[in-house]
């Protein structure tokens, strides 16, 4: 099932929840939608699923109008962040549910309705978990429940609304591998809504950064990574060092000090340097774009974090491999392997 979304405008008052939104989901992806908290990822989930209408747009599921269709006729899953599986039900009831429901005429018979749950469990492993409660499952495995109930109806779309956000960060990384493989298996057409960037790119296979209503870019983990698209990508994804800079016939300058960057065919102006923070090298003082000291150091993992005051005012905050210590107080050269410059203040 593909789905696309036109030009879909969204307004609570004379907020724009969406603001524009073009958007197309290729038959079997896993996608994405990463944005900070109000980005509008919520609202064009609900919109997808037919439990919100926008104020203008279109949204068609391969090439039908699906605005013409309420919730139920979409045959959508669906599956947030605290899904309220019902307390009284055992497990398998639970899974069950949607089966049973389901108009007479369509309706399977009983044998066909456990086979479909037993299938259902089993593919999301917990077919052990049958006969319990919903109260006696840890919060991971009452998402994977969740999961297996959206998939019971066979829905041609499945769509996640921070599946994993109240889970602890062990169990969160576990589910994510778990449902990489899954959806690997299963291959219907998904979106889930993330506001970590890590499960983003972990997990799909495009990722659609929002911000504000809007589309910032739709790419690959890689291309959203490596090429972020616009200053709040570079911001949002990988931990990035942002200055500002003013770039004045082609010379880039962070304050008085020229910085010897090159700066292809950017008008003049103020203008922001981005950079991530594994990208900043560090020489001996005098060397370098940028020099400063040392004000803090914090080891771990691979890397050590420096905090270093630059000679013109700003504090950034860089990672350096651990094989030439920093101490508080060295007077350092920076110089960045890799660097983005966008123009605006
Ligand atoms: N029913 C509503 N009435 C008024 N404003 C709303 C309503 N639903 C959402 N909004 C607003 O629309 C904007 C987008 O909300 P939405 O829930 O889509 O964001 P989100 O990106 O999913 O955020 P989060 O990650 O916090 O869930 C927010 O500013 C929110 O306050």
């Amino acid at each position: 099932m593909t789905i696309e979304v036109r030009n879909l405008v969204k307004k609570f008052g004379s907020f724009a929840a969406l603001d524009g939104v073009d958007l197309k989901v290729d038959n079997g992806e896993l996608l994405a939608l990463l944005g900070p908290s109000g980005s509008g990822k919520t609202t064009l989930l609900r919109i997808i699923a037919g439990l919100d209408w926008p104020d203008s747009g279109e949204v068609s599921f391969n090439g039908e109008d699906a605005l013409a269709q309420g919730a139920r006729e979409r045959h959508v899953g669906f599956v947030f962040q605290h899904y309220a599986l019902f307390r009284h039900m055992t497990v398998f009831e639970n899974v069950a549910f949607g089966l049973r429901v389901q108009p007479r005429a369509v309706r399977r018979d009983e044998a066909t309705i456990r086979a479909r749950v037993k299938d259902l469990l089993d593919l999301v492993q917990l077919d052990w978990l049958a006969d319990r409660y919903p109260s006696q499952l840890s919060g991971g495995q009452r998402q994977r429940i969740a999961l297996a109930r959206a998939l019971a109806i066979e829905p041609r779309i499945l769509l996640l609304d921070e599946p994993f956000g109240a889970l602890d960060a062990k169990v969160r990384k576990e589910l994510r591998k778990w449902l990489r493989s899954l959806h690997h298996e299963i291959n219907v057409t998904s979106i889930f809504v993330t506001h970590d960037q890590e499960e983003a790119l972990e997990v799909a296979n495009r990722v659609v950064v929002m911000d504000k209503g809007r589309i910032e870019q739709i790419g690959s983990p890689n291309e959203v990574y490596e090429s972020p698209a616009t200053a709040f990508v570079h911001g949002f994804i990988g931990e990035s060092i942002e200055l500002p800079v003013h770039v004045a016939d082609g010379v880039v300058r962070l304050g008085s000090r020229p910085l010897g960057l090159a700066v292809d065919g950017l008008a003049s102006g103020a203008s922001r340097l981005f950079v991530r923070r594994h990208d900043m090298q560090v020489g001996p003082a005098g060397s370098g774009a940028f020099e400063g000291a040392v004000q803090h150091v914090r080891n771990f993992g691979p890397v050590q974090r420096a905090e270093v005051a630059l000679f013109g005012g700003e504090t950034i905050e860089i990672d350096a491999p651990r094989d030439k210590e920093l101490r508080a107080g060295d007077r350092i050269g920076l110089e960045p392997r890799r660097y983005r410059i966008f123009a605006g203040g």
